[in-house]
């Protein structure tokens, strides 16, 4: 069975839980809004108490009332002063921020467009998270008195600190998170326990520094900024931490935040990317790895501007991760399901949620080289001709583990596949691609929401065990998903080409699921066999001559884009 082929469709489990909807702490741009908002959720709990569920909706509907009021006002503001000036957010991820001569480069890019008032969003420098999250780690083991000798907190303090001072910029800038990230690492140490809550709240200090040197920068050279943390300024989130989502209510409060300050004060402004506030616990939350995307393209809706920029070290996103194959080529267009999908699938260059405020706003993203600037990049947008087109993009996702689940039959089809999935719901697993039939599932298990966390093995015996009680289970680990990302309307001529260089390579492919969006077919594999059956794909569809990767991409008028 485990051999055997599947067909299906591909199922993901990605929902939010909002825990406790009468401990939303507002943002203080909103504190007269929300402060109505929470006595009448009070007053409701108290009338209300018995039924939980009337209680939720009530206060949604509520919640929507004011995000209409607030969204109105900001319906006028990007429609007036604000908007006129402030057309674009651009979003500089990690790499491109990475030291001092890379934040000068940004900076000059910046003023490359003096027409425009970006609103700036930066990640951390370099590998700053990762970094932080090893430090963390390091420090649950060390004991306090060894915390100052943590590489990486040595290393992270030296990037900033050199930073600081090749930009001629004050040390006091950074001074006292340099000193309370110390603090912190102590604390982790003392206690010998890194929570996600504490892990959410360390790696924060990387958007924090960034953020603050690059404003200070800026405002050096004469270039009016100010620097803002995103938990400060109303980005509303779940208590996931390191997963959070973002609340709705983010919208209108970032809005009014930024269009106040730029009406008073004006002045470039500088937001932390990747960090939110949860709404019950109030702490710091973070986005999931690469967040950085997300609170670009909420700003961008939050403010309804013209343009998304997300600046990266490549020439927009590619034909396939450069990293396994170098003939990766820029795609000129996507559409944001296009990109959603290669998103989730597992393509490192989006966050996989960050194109849904974009598509919801109607806000075109374009994906950049900070490192090459005249690099046309990718363009994102709602829709874009794709009847010519084949393939557009393959992703490969290692380390992923396939349950094959056949029924013991004391279930009937209806009630075997409810039961099935309700144990994963349950154990709160996200499945990834699913293949069924009446009486057997296949299925990978997506082994993060966010990507750093692995399946460990006593959750994975735990979801064994109780599926056992239904039906018989193959667990098969180190598998690959490769997903073909195209146009599905030519499955067939996809397939036949894939399966042609599979016949070709000798390999046996485990399980095959075309996903309900239309835009992408996934094929399990070996992940020792994934790379090379990558690579030869890539040659088959790219680097034969094709044609169907430079189709235009047409808007409303039915003409192409000026770039
Ligand atoms: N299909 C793809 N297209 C472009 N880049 C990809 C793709 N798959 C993986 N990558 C990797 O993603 C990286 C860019 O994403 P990321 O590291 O998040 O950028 P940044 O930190 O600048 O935001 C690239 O350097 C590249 O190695
Ligand atoms: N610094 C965070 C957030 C982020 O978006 O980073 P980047 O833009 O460098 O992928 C991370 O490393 O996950």
């Amino acid at each position: 069975m485990a051999e055997g082929l599947h067909f299906g469709g591909i199922k993901t489990t990605r929902s939010s839980v909002i825990k406790n909807p009468l401990q939303l702490h507002p943002p203080p741009s909103q504190k007269l809004c929300f402060s109505s908002f929470v006595a009448l959720s009070i007053f409701l709990s108290r009338k209300l108490r018995a039924s939980y569920n009337s209680r939720v909706s009530k206060i949604s509907c509520e919640a929507k009332k004011i995000g209409k009021l607030e969204r109105d006002e900001t319906a006028n503001v990007s429609s007036s002063s604000y908007g006129n000036s402030l057309s674009c957010v651009m979003k500089f991820g990690g790499s491109s921020v990475a030291s001092a001569e890379r934040m000068r480069e940004v900076a000059d890019l910046i003023l490359c467009f003096p027409n425009e008032k970006p609103v700036i969003v930066l990640s951390a420098m370099g590998k700053t998270t990762n970094m932080l999250l090893l430090a963390g780690e390091k420090a649950v083991s060390c004991g306090v008195t060894n915390v100052l000798w943590i590489e990486e907190l040595r290393f992270i303090k030296d990037l900033h600190i050199r930073t600081v001072n090749e930009l001629e910029v004050d040390q006091s800038t950074i001074g006292k998170h340099l000193e309370d990230l110390e603090q912190l690492l102590k604390g982790i140490a003392m206690i010998k326990e890194l929570t996600p809550r504490t892990r959410d709240y360390l790696v924060s200090f990387g958007e924090c520094m960034s953020t603050r040197i690059f404003a200070a920068y800026l405002n050096k050279k004469g270039i009016k900024a100010r620097q803002y943390d995103a938990f400060e300024i109303g980005f509303i989130t779940t208590d996931d931490f390191t997963n959070a989502e973002i609340l709705d209510a983010t919208y209108p409060a970032v809005a009014k935040r930024l269009y106040d300050d730029w009406t008073s004060d004006p002045a470039i402004a500088v937001v932390t990317g990747f960090l939110g506030k949860g709404f019950s616990t109030c702490a710091v939350t973070t986005l999931g790895r690469g967040g950085s995307d997300l609170t670009a393209t909420a700003i961008g809706k939050a403010l309804g501007l013209q343009e998304i920029q997300v600046w990266k070290d490549v020439d927009g996103v590619l034909t396939c991760d450069p990293n396994i194959h170098s003939h990766a080529q820029p795609i000129p267009y996507l559409s944001f399901d296009e990109a959603a999908e290669l998103a989730y699938c597992g393509a490192q260059v989006l966050h996989p949620q960050s194109m849904k405020p974009a598509r919801d706003g109607n806000i075109p993203v374009r994906v950049k080289n900070s490192y090459n600037r005249n690099a046309s990049g990718t363009l994102i947008t709602k829709s874009r001709d794709i009847s010519k087109a084949v393939l557009t993009s393959i992703v490969l996702k290692r380390n992923v583990t396939t349950l094959d689940i056949i029924s013991t039959r004391m279930l009937g089809s209806f009630g075997f596949l409810s039961k099935v999935f309700s144990i994963f719901a349950d154990l709160g697993i996200s499945v990834d691609v699913v293949a069924t039939s009446e009486v057997s599932i296949s299925l990978t298990l997506d082994p993060s929401r966010i990507w750093s966390r692995e399946l460990i093995q006593q959750e994975l015996d735990h979801l064994v065990e109780e599926l056992e009680k239904v039906a018989v289970v193959t667990l098969l680990q180190r598998r690959s998903i490769i997903s073909l990302i195209g146009n599905v309307q030519k499955s067939s001529l996809i397939l036949e080409k894939a399966f042609h260089v599979f016949q070709n390579l000798g390999v046996n492919v485990q399980m095959i699921s075309q996903g309900a969006s239309k835009v992408n077919i996934s094929l399990v594999v070996d992940d020792n066999e994934a790379e090379h059956c990558l690579r030869s794909l890539h040659k088959a569809f790219f680097e034969s001559g094709l044609p169907e990767l430079h189709v235009q991409h047409e808007n409303q008028n039915g003409s192409p884009p000026g770039l």
